[in-house]
Formats: C-alpha cells, structure tokens, sequence
C-alpha cells in the first residue's frame, strides 16, 4: 500500500520567513506519527498545506496518492483536520454542530451516525447543551467527532492537547489510540515531548522549516537517549570516586547518592553491561549499595541534544 501522505519538496514562504524549507515526509497508513518542535517551527503551516487550508505552497503533497491541490476535491474528502484553536459557534448544541458539519462535505446528515457518535465520544448526556457551556475535556472531544464524521481516512490534529490539564490530556490520548485502532491514520503535531513520547509511533522532528529527522519512537529513544542509574550508597561518597568510570556524566544528586549517565548503545545488552561496570566498581571500592534505580532520559532531553548540535554546527 502507498503513503497516506506523501510530502516532496514542500516549501512555504510568509514574505521573508520560510515557515517550510523543502520539507520531504511520509506517513504510512494506520500510524500515529507526531511532528515534534518548538513554537514557530512550521508544524501548523505543513498541517495546514497537508490539509488543503494552504495552496499556495512549492512542491508536493499527495493524501493516499491523490494531489493536494489538483486532486482537491477527492482529498479534502480523505482528511479530517482538527485545529488548535475551537471550531464551533457556542450558540448550538453538540448534535446540532454535528448535524452542520455533514453538510460542509455535502453529506445528508445522517441522524443515526450523529447519535452513535455522541455516544461515542462521550457526549450523549450533553448533546443538548449549548457547545459553550460543555467542560474543556468535551468540547475537545466535539472538535474530534466533528473532524471524523466524514470518515476521513487520514486525522490531522494540531496541538490536540496544547493548554489541557494532565487528566483531559490522558483522556484523549485514548481517544486518538482508538482511532488508530480503528484504521485511522493520525498525524498530530505537538510541543509536548511526553505527548509524542505517549502516543507516537514514529516521530518528525522539525525546527526553523527544516525536518531534522524522522524515526520509528523507540529507535529514537534507543539511538539517542541516555541510560541512567543512581546509586544510594551506606555513606557519604564524593562524585569524584566514579572519575575512573567511562561514563558520560556522574552527578552528585545529594552527599550519598550519584546518578551515572552512559549512552544506551545498540540495546539491552550494552544497558546490563552498563550497569553492571557500575555495580563492580562500587563494589571494588568497598562501597556498600543499598537502592538502585535506573531510567532513560526524555524525548525532552533528547530534543535539546539535537537542537543544541544543529545549533553547533551553525
Ligand atoms: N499567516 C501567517 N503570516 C505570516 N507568518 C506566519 C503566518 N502563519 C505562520 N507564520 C509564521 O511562520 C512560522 C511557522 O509558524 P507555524 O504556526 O507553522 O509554527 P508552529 O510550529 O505550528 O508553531 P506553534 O506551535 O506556535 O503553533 C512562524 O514564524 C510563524 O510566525
């Protein structure tokens, strides 16, 4: 099966700024891919052209192998765009916003689908109510449903949890999951590193226009995160006392306990050797171990790391 989205070559200016800069990007069918950057990146600008709402873009963009822009008619059927900012007018009710939303595709409304689909997302007990008085969680929840009720193929969400409380974040996390189960192809954008970290399968990372890279979630992690232990010791034990460990970091995290970082290598196997050098040389010293805990660092310190080389590299 071909890319659910194929972009190539893809530029946009704004005057002088180049929110886009010859932007190469592939979506198979049926993942969660997260473009992950910083604010002004570009990510609602590619969403935007992706999505038909920007057409005056150079190069290419096809949704499940049909032109963006010649093709429009097809593919603005194929995507369902949920934007950052709210999309309804406060004034109608959940069924009725959805009962519009048919006629925006040129679809007769159909009223057992609207009915199946508040009950779905969770906002039959509120279909009633005006949309402006629904809690922050539904009215997120409305801009989902909206998006899909043409059953698009591919969902663009934008920043769907930007400025949401932790529980509404976990709580649509589950929704897009579902969606994916379902045959959903997603593609969201977001500056939250545990959001991408949570729910993507791949990951873009984009800053300044410019894609830095592309990968599956855990290779990312694997190739670029750092590995950790920290060790709490019987007594008091300097940093200094680790010097002699090849090791990317020793912190002293407080007079009795340090925090070993090393890079996690290819794997598992290199991660058990880590921390068993670690292990041996406490234990060679006569330094007695009494709790040990080990992690990997965030996709947030791994985004700083890229951001910081391509910044050394000017
Ligand atoms: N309509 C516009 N006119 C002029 N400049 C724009 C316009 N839209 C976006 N920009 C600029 O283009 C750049 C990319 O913006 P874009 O909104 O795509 O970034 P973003 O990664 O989505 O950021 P955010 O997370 O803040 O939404 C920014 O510098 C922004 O100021």
């Amino acid at each position: 099966m071909g890319a659910a989205l194929r972009l190539r070559g893809v530029s946009k200016r704004y005057g002088k700024l180049q929110a886009l800069d010859a932007v190469d990007l592939e979506v198979e069918p049926g993942e969660i891919f997260a473009l992950l950057g910083p604010n002004g990146a570009g990510k609602t600008t590619a969403i935007g052209c992706a999505s038909g709402l920007i057409q005056d873009f150079e190069g290419r963009i096809e949704i499940g192998g049909y032109d963006v822009r010649k093709d429009y008619r097809i593919t603005r059927r194929l995507v369902g765009l949920v934007p950052q900012e709210l999309n309804f007018d406060g004034f109608f009710c959940a069924r009725e916003a959805l009962f519009f939303q048919s006629g925006y595709y040129g679809l007769k409304p159909d009223r057992l689908k609207i009915e199946a689909m508040l009950k779905k997302f969770a906002l039959y007990e509120k279909a009633d109510t005006n949309t402006r008085r629904l809690s922050g969680g539904m009215k997120r929840r409305l801009m989902v449903c909206k998006a899909l009720m043409h059953d698009p193929a591919v969902l663009f969400l934008d920043e769907p949890t930007a400025g949401v409380d932790v529980e509404l974040r976990e709580d649509l996390w589950q929704v897009v999951r579902g969606l994916r189960d379902e045959g959903v192809t997603i593609v969201l954008t977001t500056h939250y590193l545990e959001e991408a970290e949570q729910l993507a399968d791949r990951i873009g990372i984009i800053d300044g226009g410019k894609i830095l890279r592309v990968q599956p979630r855990e290779e990312l992690m694997l190739e670029l995160g750092k590995r950790w232990v920290e060790l709490s010791f019987s007594e008091d034990v300097a940093a200094s006392v680790f010097a002699g460990l090849q090791a990317d970091r020793i912190e002293q995290v407080s007079s009795s306990v340090l925090r070993i970082e090393y890079d996690s290598g290819s794997g598992a196997t290199q991660e058990e050797h880590a921390v068993g050098a670690v292990l041996d040389f406490a234990r060679a010293r006569d330094l007695v171990v009494v709790d040990i805990r080990a992690g990997r660092s965030s996709l947030e310190d791994i985004f700083k790391g890229l951001l910081a080389k391509k910044g050394g590299r000017g």
